[in-house]
């Protein structure tokens, strides 16, 4: 059986020359990581180390420099970029909602990828997401920041990806919304096998629904170690600090 995902020697260049990140020229290096079984990985780091960047990288949205990713076997490079997709679900920050309704958005992954629309699963997802009252028919473009992150979640779910990608997916939500993702997410991974690699500035959401962290530092992936080890005994002094002062964890609660 091959790994879920191989990630060898990924390297980012940066766009300005002397980048906070890294005075080689380079926004990250030599990023390599495996994930042997679909596990759930926080994506950890101060600001500004290329978590959204890599993760861009893994859902081909961005490319990298250098360096090879494959999942379940097979290389990203010469991938068809919406095939891949199906199988690497990228839930972004700042989610884009299409213009039309609710509804209409959340079809967009059988309309896109010929799939046939699972209203059930659609139903379910809603629901347990806390927006089963929101009417399929509101203009999706109208939601608060708040639904359009689930609303944008609930999308990429409904295509049942092999590894989601969750960019900060929980930073606008109110303390109820967040919990009911958490549990989704708990559940989701447990029924569907789904590998996920969720970046957060919210450590007890990390240590609460991953088993594993990546932590990035000095422009590379630092650490990669169970969540139970990292949060008990770091190995770099880098995460240490960065445990006692997570740059850009105020954003999580401001
Ligand atoms: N080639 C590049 N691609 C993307 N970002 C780059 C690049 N070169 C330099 N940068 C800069 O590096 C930083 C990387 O941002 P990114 O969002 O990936 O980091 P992050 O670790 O996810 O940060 P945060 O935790 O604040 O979301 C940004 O400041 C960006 O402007």
């Amino acid at each position: 059986m091959p790994n879920v995902l191989e990630i060898t020697g990924l390297a980012k260049r940066s766009r300005q020359e002397g980048n906070e990140a890294s005075s080689s020229g380079l926004l990250f290096s030599e990023v390599t990581a495996t994930i042997k079984e679909p596990e759930r990985i926080a994506l950890l780091g101060v600001s500004g180390q290329g978590k959204s960047t890599l993760l861009r990288i893994l859902a081909k949205l961005d490319t990298a420099d250098n360096g090879s990713i494959a999942l379940y076997g097979t290389a990203s490079d010469g991938a068809d970029p919406r095939r891949w997709r199906m199988r690497m679900g990228y839930v972004a920050q700042l989610p884009v909602m299409l213009p039309g309704s609710v509804e209409f958005n959340l079809r967009t992954v059988s309309r896109l990828h010929g799939t046939e629309y699972d209203r059930k699963l659609a139903e379910r997802l809603m629901g347990e997401l806390g927006l089963e009252n929101l009417a399929l028919s509101k203009p999706a473009t109208e939601l608060s920041g708040g639904e359009k992150q689930r609303l944008s979640l609930a999308r990429s779910l409904m295509l049942r990806p092999d590894v989601l990608l969750l960019d900060e997916i929980t930073a606008s939500l109110d303390r109820g919304s967040k919990e009911r993702v958490e549990r989704l997410l708990l559940r989701w991974h447990q029924e569907e096998g789904t590998a996920m690699i969720w970046v957060t500035h919210d450590l007890e959401q990390a240590r609460q629904t991953c088993g594993r962290v990546w932590f990035m530092g000095e422009g590379t992936l630092l650490e990669d170690t169970p969540a139970d080890a990292f949060f008990r005994a770091p190995a770099t002094e880098l995460a240490s600090a960065y445990l006692r002062t997570p740059a850009g964890r105020e954003l999580e609660h401001s």
